[in-house]
C-alpha cells in the first residue's frame, strides 16, 4: 500500500476511504481542464474480436493485420507488436493451437482476458519480463473489493463455468478455480472498455490504479485511450482534496436507465444529477406540449386523465397519448427489423416517418427521438446523403449539450462530425465554426498530440485558410463592383 501511495503522491494523487463508496482517488493538487490526472498501460487486456482478424492483439489497430502462425487465432499488425506480446503469448500460443474447433469457440473475449490475467500473474516474479511487484501490488490491493456475497446464485454458477473454461483453454497450468471465479466477479466491476478516439468500443482492459476511480453521472474527469494506454483527464477545474470521478456508463439517459445500467456495479449512484428534480427526466423521457411552439414539459395528472404542460398549462388527453405511444412502439419494431436486414434506403425513409411520428408525441429533447436521429445520421452517412446527415447531426447537438456536461467528448465529436459534413457540402464558414468547437472540447479530453487530434487540427487549418481565401475573394469582388 505504501508503494502505491508513493507512486500516487508523485502524481499529485492519493487514495481515501469514502463513506458509501469504498476507496476513491483524490486530487492532492489542483488540476485544470485538460490536465492528465493519470495515464496507465493495462495490466491485462483483450480486443473484443481478437480471433476475427479485426484488431491487433497489442495496439488494437485494425490495419495490416496478420495471423500468428503458431496458434492461428491471434492477430498482430506487425512484428513490433508481436515481439512485445511474445513473452506472454508464447505461454498461450501452443495451448491455443491445440484447441479443437469446439473449444476455440469457448475462447470469448472475457475468457481470453482472464487467461491473460492468469498468465500475467504467473509471469509476475519473472524479472526479465519487466513487470515489477508494484504493478502486481496495485492489482491485488485494488481488485480486492468485490465481495462474492453480492452475487446471486446464477452469477456464481456462471463465473464457476467460466473459470472451468479458462482451465480447459490453458490445460497445462495449475489453475485455482475458486480464485479465477472470484476474479471474474472482480473484473465485472473493475474492467474498463477500451475505445478508439471516437469512443467506439475495441476491447476490455484492467487498469489497476484507474479502477480506484469512482463513478458520477456528472463526472469531473474523462477516460480516453490512445491504443491501449488509458488517460484520465480533468474536464473541469479540480481542486486539491476533491474526488476524481469518471462515468462508468452512457450518461445520455434518464435517471432510471442510468441507475439500471449501474446495477452491474452493485451501488446506487447518489450524484447531484441522480437527485435532480423530476423536470429533467420528464423532458428526456416525456411528452411534448400540444402547442408545438411551447417547449414545456408534461406531468401526468392521473385524476384528470391527462398530461399537463408545466409551462403553459395545456393538457394532453391520456387516451390520445396512449394511442400515439402504442403506434410508436409498433413502428419501432418495424424500423429496427428493416435496419437489421441491411436495407439502408428503405430504413432511411421508414426512420424519417418514424421521426415524424415521434415528433407528435415526444419532447424535442427526448432520448428516444435523439436515438432515432442518431440512427438517421448514420444511415444517411452510409448512403452518402451528406445534406440530410448534416440536418440530423445539427439536431442532435442541443440534446447532447443538455445530457452531457460541457467539455464532454461526445459533444466535441458531434461538432467534429458536423464540421466534416459542412466541409463536404462546401459550407466553409460553418465547418470552421464546428471544427473550432470540436477542437476546443477535444483538446481537453484527448490532449493535443495524438494522430486523431493532428487530423482535426489539420482540418481546422484547412478550413481557416479556405475561409480567409473566400473572404478576401469576396472583398475584392465587392471593391471591383
Ligand atoms: C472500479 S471500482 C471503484 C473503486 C472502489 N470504490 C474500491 O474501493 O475499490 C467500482 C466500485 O466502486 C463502488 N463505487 C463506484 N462509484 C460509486 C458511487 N458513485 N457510489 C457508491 N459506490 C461506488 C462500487 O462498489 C463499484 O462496484
Amino acid at each position: 500500500m505504501e508503494a502505491l501511495e508513493r507512486a500516487l503522491s508523485a502524481r499529485g494523487l492519493t487514495v481515501s476511504w469514502i463513506p458509501g463508496k469504498g476507496r476513491g482517488l483524490i486530487a492532492a493538487r489542483d488540476f485544470s481542464p485538460g490536465n492528465v490526472i493519470i495515464s496507465q498501460e493495462p495490466f491485462a487486456s483483450s480486443p473484443s474480436k481478437f480471433s476475427s482478424g479485426s484488431s491487433c492483439d497489442r495496439c488494437f489497430t485494425s490495419s495490416n493485420l496478420r495471423k500468428c502462425s503458431g496458434c492461428r487465432i491471434v492477430w498482430y499488425c506487425g512484428t513490433g507488436c508481436q515481439k512485445l506480446e511474445w513473452k506472454l503469448h508464447r505461454l498461450e500460443c501452443k495451448a491455443f493451437a491445440a484447441l479443437s474447433e469446439d473449444r476455440e469457440k469457448m475462447l470469448t473475449p472475457t475468457v481470453r482476458l482472464m487467461a491473460k490475467l492468469v498468465l500475467r500473474r504467473k509471469l509476475q516474479n519473472d524479472l526479465t519480463f519487466g513487470f515489477t511487484s508494484y504493478y502486481h501490488l496495485c492489482f491485488i490491493v485494488h481488485l480486492s473489493h468485490q465481495d462474492m456475497s453480492d452475487l446471486d446464485e446464477k452469477q456464481l454458477i456462471l463465473y464457476a463455468q467460466m473459470a472451468n473454461l479458462v482451465k480447459l483453454v490453458l490445460p497445462s497450468l495449475d489453475i485455482d478455480l475458486k480464485e479465477v471465479a472470484q476474479n471474474f466477479s472482480k473484473i465485472s466491476c473493475n474492467a474498463h472498455t477500451i475505445c478508439d478516439s471516437e469512443l467506439r468500443p475495441l476491447g476490455t482492459g484492467l487498469y489497476p490504479i484507474i479502477s480506484i476511480i469512482n463513478h458520477s453521472c456528472i463526472p469531473n474527469s474523462v477516460l480516453v485511450f490512445e491504443g491501449q494506454v488509458a488517460f484520465v483527464r480533468a474536464l473541469e477545474p479540480i481542486k486539491a482534496g476533491a474526488e476524481v470521478m469518471i462515468s462508468y456508463i452512457e450518461t445520455a439517459a434518464t435517471t432510471n436507465t442510468r441507475q439500471d445500467n449501474l446495477k452491474q456495479y452493485f451501488f446506487t449512484c447518489s450524484c447531484p444529477r441522480c437527485f435532480k428534480e423530476l423536470k429533467e427526466d420528464a423532458i428526456l423521457e416525456g411528452y411534448r406540449c400540444k402547442d408545438k411552439k411551447c417547449d414545456g414539459f408534461l406531468l401526468h395528472e392521473v385524476e384528470k386523465k391527462s398530461f399537463t404542460c408545466q409551462q403553459c398549462g395545456l393538457g394532453r388527453d391520456e387516451n390520445e397519448t396512449t394511442k400515439v405511444a402504442n403506434e410508436i412502439e409498433e413502428m419501432s419494431k418495424v424500423v429496427t427489423a428493416v435496419l437489421s436486414a441491411g436495407n439502408l434506403s428503405q430504413a432511411s425513409s421508414l426512420y424519417k416517418n418514424f421521426e415524424q411520428l415521434q415528433l407528435n408525441l415526444l419532447h424535442p429533447h427526448s432520448i428516444k427521438l435523439l436515438q432515432t436521429r442518431e440512427t438517421l445520421l448514420k444511415v444517411c452517412m452510409e448512403l452518402n446523403d451528406w445534406r440530410r446527415a448534416l440536418q440530423y447531426c445539427q439536431l442532435t447537438i442541443p440534446v447532447y449539450q443538455r445530457v452531457y456536461q460541457s467539455n464532454h467528448p461526445m459533444v466535441g465529436l458531434q461538432y467534429y462530425t458536423c464540421g466534416k459534413l459542412e466541409w463536404l457540402l462546401e459550407k466553409t464558414e460553418d465547418a470552421l465554426k464546428s471544427f473550432t468547437e470540436a477542437a476546443n472540447i477535444l483538446r481537453i479530453t484527448h490532449g493535443s498530440t495524438s494522430p486523431f487530434m493532428y487530423e482535426l487540427f489539420s482540418r481546422l487549418e484547412e478550413a481557416q485558410a479556405e475561409a480567409s481565401y473566400k473572404r478576401s475573394a469576396l472583398g475584392e469582388r465587392m471593391i471591383t463592383d
